[in-house]
């Protein structure tokens, strides 16, 4: 049986990274960077005030009780001003006028003369005042020509502030990748007002895979049941073909009951299969294939903790290779409740994750670890991720750690060194 490294690595060879399309900058949360965008102005764009006050100029420091007289004013939005000396009521975020350089907040002085307008004239500092003093500098953020962003970075809120700021309207980004969802099943039913008779379930795989995908930056082109034939599975994979998807995952119809079609159909179908039956629990019977015009065939075992665990470490590093994302960064945490694994398969368990004292990330894999069971699943933060070779682990072992649900990498990118 393949291991888990080996299996990944044939995956990750039969993929590429999609085609680059272009995205308004409103509209591009979720979506990966496809190209390093350059700064095309600088950040801040000019000298500007950090506080409500007076603008001077002050090469040498201005001493605590000089007096100055107000000879302009200046408001967020002014265009560019020559200043002559004196001081200059000045708003936040407003231009410095040329030949100041230094600015006191108003309630560090004290009004000494109004105007008839009710405009300051002539003010006294509080304090000593140094050239630079509540100045926000030209370029001290992003200077113009920079690189901000990268290629694979994740696009989110943050990113989109500082595009924004720049004045840029479109980003390249890397096309979604087009997922088809499969599901297979006589017993499944999909409508929730529709009353469940015999052994009939809810379907849960399609709305969890359609979420999870979604959230993994994928686009579902189709989420949809077939029953327990081959014909209609493979019809399902033809049609998911023609309508150009990139990957198509299914649950169920892989292991080793009558009803488990799923490698027969896709060998009828002229599918070169990548890898059957993974040494890892839970999930076991995955099943990989590439099919000669595309897609790629990921068939997951039904059960759904098989389903999840093949979604997180299965589906996540081939859609983040189509995205032209590498690796998720490594996450660590130190292990609470000792495990006994069994020798020669990769165990993925859900665990819930909390800080201790001093920060450091712990994990307490749940008890009940059963593929079936889908209410700790909704219950836990993340997976534990206990390698082939693990052994017995004592409480106190850091070890890997994933967070619960796949993302663009907004979540956990910068958390690798914890603990
Ligand atoms: N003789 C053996 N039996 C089984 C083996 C084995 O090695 N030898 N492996 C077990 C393991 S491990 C798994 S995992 C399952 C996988 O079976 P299949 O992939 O063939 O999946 P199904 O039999 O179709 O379904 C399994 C289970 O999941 C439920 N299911 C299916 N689809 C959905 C859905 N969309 N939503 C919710 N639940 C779903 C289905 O009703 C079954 O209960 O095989 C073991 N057996
Ligand atoms: O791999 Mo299966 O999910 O243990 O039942």
């Amino acid at each position: 049986m393949i291991r888990y490294h080996q299996a990944i690595e044939r995956l990750l060879a039969a993929v590429s990274q999609l085609p680059v399309e272009s995205c308004r900058v409103v509209a591009c949360s979720g979506r990966v960077l496809a190209a390093t965008v350059r700064s095309p102005i600088a950040l801040p764009g000019f000298d500007h005030a950090a506080m409500d006050g007076y603008a001077l100029a002050a090469p040498e420091p201005l001493e605590p009780g000089s007096e100055h007289r107000v000879l302009g004013s200046q408001a967020a939005g002014d265009a560019p001003r020559d200043a002559s000396g004196g001081a200059w009521e000045i708003m936040t975020g407003a231009r410095l006028p040329d030949g100041l350089d230094a600015v006191v907040a108003v309630e560090r002085t004290e009004l000494l003369e109004t105007a008839p307008d009710g405009s300051p004239r002539r003010i006294r500092l509080l304090d000593a005042l140094s050239e630079g003093q509540n100045v926000r500098r030209a370029g001290v953020d992003v200077q113009a020509g920079e690189s901000v962003l990268a290629p694979g970075t994740p696009l989110g809120p943050a990113q989109i502030m500082l595009l924004a700021a720049l004045g840029i309207a479109d980003v390249p980004v890397v096309r979604r990748p087009r997922v088809a969802v499969i599901g297979t099943g006589k017993e499944l039913v999909t409508d929730p007002a529709q009353p469940l008779s015999g052994g009939q379930i809810y379907s849960s795989n399609g709305p969890y895979l359609a979420a999870a995908l979604a959230m993994a930056g994928a686009e579902v082109i189709a989420c949809e049941l077939v029953d327990d034939t081959a014909v209609t599975y493979a019809d399902a994979v033809r049609q998911a073909q023609a309508a150009g998807a990139d990957l198509v995952v299914s649950t169920g119809a892989v292991s080793m009951g009558r009803y488990d079609f799923v490698p027969e159909a896709l060998r009828r179908l002229g599918a070169d299969v990548l890898f059957h039956k993974v040494a890892m629990r839970p999930g076991k019977p995955l099943l990989a294939a590439s099919l000669p015009a595309g897609p790629l065939v990921m068939a997951l075992p039904g059960t759904p903790m098989a389903v999840a665990a093949g979604l997180r470490f299965f589906v996540t590093p081939v859609l983040r290779a189509m995205l032209g994302q590498g690796a998720e960064p490594d996450l660590r945490a130190v292990l609470d409740t000792p495990q006994q694994p069994k020798a020669g398969l990769r165990h993925f368990l859900r665990a819930a994750f909390h800080l201790d004292a001093a920060g450091g990330l712990h994990a307490r894999v749940m008890p009940q670890q059963q593929p079936f069971r889908i209410a700790p699943f909704a219950a836990a933060d993340g997976w534990v991720v206990l390698d082939e070779d693990a052994g017995d682990c004592a409480a106190g072992r850091v070890v890997p750690v994933a967070s619960l649900d796949p993302g663009t990498g907004l979540v956990m990118q910068s958390l690798g060194d914890v603990p």
